[in-house]
């Protein structure tokens, strides 16, 4: 690949690459990338899901992937916590590195994976349990049992989640007492108590009404001050709103992966072009 240097808006140093693979690599400073995708292919069965995905996941960046129905937006999106180990008929190649290791090395602890690459889904899943203990059950989990620890992650994952206010005086109730907005800061609460070095979401608004939504989409530009954000939307004026980076899937293929005002200004690919202006999806 031949690195062409450049400056972002934000001056941030980015290299654009020369894309010698079938599909693009985003351009990104490789010396700040958390997470890295290469020749990523997966199976369901003998159908392949995906192929050939390569990608550079950037530090404390929020990064969206778009694409219609079916795509294999959330199949991507779940290689990088291995949640695909959980679909008896899926098979993977190539690889998905976090910090310098592949996380499909067979010698990986998945739980522990699971901690550093949390999850959110796109129905709110509180557990049937007080708000405290939703926020407090990874750390449990973990072993801690110092109560001052604790209602200090609490209070401030609870915080940072945009949710304190809201219940500071209920935190013995349950969590299933909450409307869907608040119930789906609760689950980012509940994933960054245990401050994942990425966190990713998907379609985490589409249960939730534009208020929720708004909330939810203030939230994510607070929260990716401390982490890296890889968000699933079928909603591109989010993906505009949130993302530094975009990546448009199509059949299964990462088609275009760029700066995000540029893929929504100026794609260089006539399925993204015909995909953001509405021909299709
Ligand atoms: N558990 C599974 N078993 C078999 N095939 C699956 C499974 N999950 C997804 N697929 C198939 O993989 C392809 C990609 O699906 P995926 O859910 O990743 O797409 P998507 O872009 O996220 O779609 P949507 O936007 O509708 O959620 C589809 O053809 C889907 O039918």
């Amino acid at each position: 690949m031949a690195p062409n240097n450049e400056t972002h808006s934000d001056s941030v140093k980015i290299q654009t690459f020369v894309p010698e693979a079938t599909t693009p690599v985003n351009p990104v400073d490789l010396n700040d990338v958390v997470l890295q995708v290469k020749d990523l292919n997966l199976f369901y069965g003998k159908t392949q899901a995906l192929f050939d995905i390569n990608l550079n996941v950037p530090r404390g960046q929020v990064l969206a992937f778009i694409g219609p129905s079916g795509c294999g937006k959330s199949t991507l999106l779940r290689c990088f916590n291995r949640m695909n180990d959980l679909v008896d008929s899926c098979r993977v190649e190539g690889e998905v590195i976090v910090d310098g290791r592949n996380v499909y090395e067979r010698s990986v602890n998945v739980a522990e994976l699971r901690r550093r690459v949390g999850m959110v889904f796109q129905k709110p899943n509180p557990f049937p349990k007080t708000i405290y203990e939703n926020v407090a059950y990874g750390l449990r989990l973990l072993g801690v049992k110092n109560r001052a620890q604790l209602d200090e992650v609490v209070e401030r994952s609870l915080r940072q989640a945009a949710l304190w206010d809201e219940v500071k005086d209920r935190l013995h109730s349950s969590g299933l007492s909450l409307s869907g907005g608040q119930q789906q800061r609760l689950v980012i609460a509940r994933a960054i108590a245990l401050e994942p070095e990425v966190l990713l979401l998907d379609e985490p608004c589409s249960a939730l009404d534009p208020i929720a939504t708004a909330k939810i989409e203030d939230l994510l530009d607070d929260l990716k001050q401390k982490y890296t954000i890889v968000i699933v939307t079928h909603n591109m004026q989010q993906a505009a709103r949130v993302s530094d980076f975009t990546g448009f899937m199509f059949m299964g293929k990462l088609v275009e992966f760029s700066v995000t005002d540029q893929m929504f200004t100026q794609p260089t690919n006539k399925q993204t072009m015909d995909y953001i202006t509405g021909r299709f999806g």
